[in-house]
Order: C-alpha cells, then structure tokens, then sequence
C-alpha cells in the first residue's frame, strides 16, 4: 500500500546563477499544485564559487529555508551529509569536472545540460555513478513534461503510424545589424571557454526531439545510434553559431534534422505564426508540438485520414496561484525523487547510455564543423583543484 507521507528529497544547490535561482524556485513550489503528494523537495544548501555571501544572498532571494546552510566552495557543499542530491547548475565547460566533484563525494546528482563537453567526459561521469552506486542525471526537463510523456505514449501505441522523420528546431534570433550576436563576446552563449555556442546550449532540445521521437522509443533490442551529417557556421569567438544536422538511422528508416541558430529564429514573432517547431512524420499521421523546444505548451495531432480534423491538445505548466510561480522544471526534480525513493540509479526517460549516445552526436557534429574547445574544459581527467572545481579562475 502506498505510503501517505510524501518521500523528502533534501537538495544541495552548486552555482548561484539564472537557472539555479528558476530550478530551486521550482522546488520550492508547492508539489499539490502539479497534483504530486508521493514526493517533495526541501532546499538545505547552496554554494557560490565566489563567495559565502553570495551563496547566502541566492538562499534569501530564492526564499529558502533559514535553516538553509550557505558555502563559499563546491567542495563544501559535496562535503555536506544533509545533502542527498547535488543539482549542478554551473556552465557546460564545468559539468565534469563539479559534477563528478560531487560522484566522488557519494553524492547524487542532477547535472544540468549540456552534460559535459565531450563524451568521453560523459562516459566518465556514468562509470563513476556506477562505482559509487549512487543516482546520476541530465537536466534535460524538458524530457519529464507531461507533454513530452504523453507524445511518447502516442508513438510508441502506432498513433501516426511508423516515424520516419522528425525535424526540430530550436533557434534564437539574436542577429544585430552590425553582424554581431546580441551577447557580449565574454557571455556563456558564445565564450568557448564556457563552452559556449547554439550547439550545446540550444541544440541539444532539437536533438532530444529526434531522439525522444525517434531513439528513445526504439525496443532495446533494437537501438541503434544514428549516423550523423553537420554543418556548422562559427561566430568570431569559435563558437558555433547556426548548426544544422542531419541523423540518419539506417535500420528504422528514419532521419532526423535537428537545427539550431542564434542568427535567425524558429518562432519569429514570439506567437507561433511560424508555426510548429518540431514536426513527428508518420506514415499514418503527423504530431506537430508547438512553442520553444525546451518549454512546449501545445501538441497537433493531424492523421492522413482524418478529413483535415487536427486534435489540439494544450499541457500548460501549473502556477502556484498565491506567487504565480512554477517553470515546469520541478517535473524532473520529481523524477529525481521518485529514482532516489525506488533505489533506481538512472531514469527511465533519459537513461545514461542515451545521454552518452547524444554527447556522441553533438561531438561528431562539433568535429565536423571544426569547433574546438580548449584543453582545460576538454579533459576527461578528474582534478578536484581544477579551476573549474575551486573557482579560482
Ligand atoms: N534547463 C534550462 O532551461 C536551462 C539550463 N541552463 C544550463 O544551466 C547552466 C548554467 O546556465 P545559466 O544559469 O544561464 O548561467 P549563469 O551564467 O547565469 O550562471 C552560472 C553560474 O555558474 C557559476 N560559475 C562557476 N564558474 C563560472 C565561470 N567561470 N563563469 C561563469 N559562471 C561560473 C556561477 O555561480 P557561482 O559564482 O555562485 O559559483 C554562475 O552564477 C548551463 O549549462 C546551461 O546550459 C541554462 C538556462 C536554462
Ligand atoms: O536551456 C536553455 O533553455 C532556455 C534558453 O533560453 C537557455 O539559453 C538555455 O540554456
């Protein structure tokens, strides 16, 4: 008989910026809002690289508990017995290195995405996790949306048919009139030394489109990683700035196209006129899901023979009516809690070998586009000094 008493996950934030503040807000929301009483979350601490205080600010500005602890180190925070799970919320170019800082340390952890900058690191993330035995993933939320549940579902029932082809998108329109990027050359979106370019940042929602729609749902038995054609165009700093790819999967039949930009848009005038972002190609139907990649709010389903009938379905993401507040992303802090409860060391909807199989992909599409990342971010040698671990950049 299910227990009454919703099972606690205790968090430990790493890093005070934009994300970390929108995720640890999400856990903070009331579980009932999103009709969830087996789970809930408690914040007990959180870590700046900078500084003490600014990791004490985070906690006030987030409305923490005041029982929330405040550290100036990651590795304070890894050090922390109340702490069951770490969510990892720094830049790209330091997932390996603070995410297994943390593995070493025992803990659990939720690693923002992307998960690292090369697969090798990726791979070595999972052996430590599996070393350890402790719980490890992605935070990809977007794969934990009740939306992104319910289009697998129709999938894998034969809704439209066999899948054939999938194309995604998932670009930003940040071009200037000068021929610049609307983020300063030092910002993470185009600073390789935080890893940054539309590949790994962005294109990684239209890669787990194809894959949701086309790998992911794939029988076991059957899994077969995709071939992969790219191209790239390289913004001043080396850093990818529109990504288009082409994955084959010779024996399903199907391709996918995932594309990214920071030059032009897939929703040019923030209203949906442009019309789907993704589109599922079945032989018997087509779903299209509307809205950014990362946060879609809407899917079509619109069969061959369906006499132009379009089924629209809206999933909004639940606010909690006294703050207005909730993002979507606390669906895979609850997923996180429910692996911990069950003792499962992996999700189901993102399993570690489909996380390395993406990192596979986004690699082989940087190495033939010709980007390179630098020695320090690129490493799959664990240093707990690095740096990226300590701060001192
Ligand atoms: N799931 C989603 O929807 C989103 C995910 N992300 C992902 O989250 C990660 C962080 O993005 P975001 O929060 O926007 O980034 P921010 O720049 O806002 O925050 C990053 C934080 O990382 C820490 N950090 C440590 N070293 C550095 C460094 N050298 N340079 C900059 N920051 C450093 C800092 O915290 P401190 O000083 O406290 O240690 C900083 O505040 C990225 O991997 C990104 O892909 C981002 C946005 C949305
Ligand atoms: O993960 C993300 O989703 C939302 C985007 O605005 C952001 O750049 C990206 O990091």
């Amino acid at each position: 008989m299910a227990s009454s008493t919703p099972y606690t996950v205790r968090w430990g934030i790493m890093a005070t910026g934009w994300i970390a503040e929108v995720f640890t807000k999400d856990l903070l929301a009331n579980p009932a809002i999103r009709g969830v009483h087996d789970v809930r979350h408690e914040v007990v601490a959180a870590a700046s690289s900078s500084s003490k205080e600014r990791a004490g600010d985070f906690l006030t500005k987030v409305k923490a508990p005041s029982s929330a602890k405040a550290y100036g180190s990651y590795h304070e925070l890894v050090a922390d017995p109340d702490v069951d799970i770490v969510y990892v919320a720094t830049p790209h170019s330091h997932h390996f290195q603070n995410a297994m800082l943390a593995l070493e340390a025992g803990k659990n952890v939720l690693c923002e995405k992307a998960l690292t900058v090369t697969a090798s690191q990726a791979r070595k993330l999972v052996e430590a996790a599996r070393t350890k035995g402790v719980f490890f993933m992605e935070a990809v939320w977007t794969r934990y949306f009740p939306l992104s549940i319910q289009v697998r579902d129709l999938i894998s029932s034969g809704a439209i048919g066999n899948v054939y082809r999938t194309i995604a998108d998932l670009s930003i329109g940040k071009d200037k009139a000068d021929g610049k990027i609307d983020f300063a050359d030092s910002h993470r979106m185009v600073n390789p030394e935080l890893a940054g370019g539309a590949l790994l940042d962005l294109g990684i929602y239209a890669l787990t489109w194809v894959f949701q729609t086309l790998y992911h749902v794939q029988p076991e038995e059957q899994k077969e990683a995709p071939n992969v054609m790219a191209a790239i165009n390289k913004y001043h700093t080396g850093a990818d700035e529109t990504t288009s790819i082409i994955l084959q999967f010779p024996q399903h039949k199907s391709h996918g196209i995932a594309l990214t930009s920071l030059r032009v848009s897939s929703d040019v005038d923030g209203k949906n006129s442009a019309g789907a972002s993704i589109r599922i190609q079945g032989s018997t139907g087509e779903i299209q899901v509307m809205g950014p990649a990362y946060c879609p709010l809407q899917y079509r389903v619109i069969k061959k023979n369906g006499g132009g009938e379009v089924q629209v379905v809206d999933c909004p993401i639940p606010k909690d009516p006294e703050s207005g507040w909730g993002q979507g992303m606390f669906w895979e802090a609850d997923e996180c809690a429910r692996c911990l409860r069950d003792g499962r060391k992996e999700s189901k909807s993102l399993p570690w070998s489909e996380s390395i199989t993406i990192m596979e992909v986004m690699e082989e599409t940087l190495r033939q586009g010709g980007v390179v990342y630098s020695d320090v971010i690129s490493t799959d040698v664990y240093d707990a000094q690095s740096p990226l671990n300590t701060g001192k950049r």
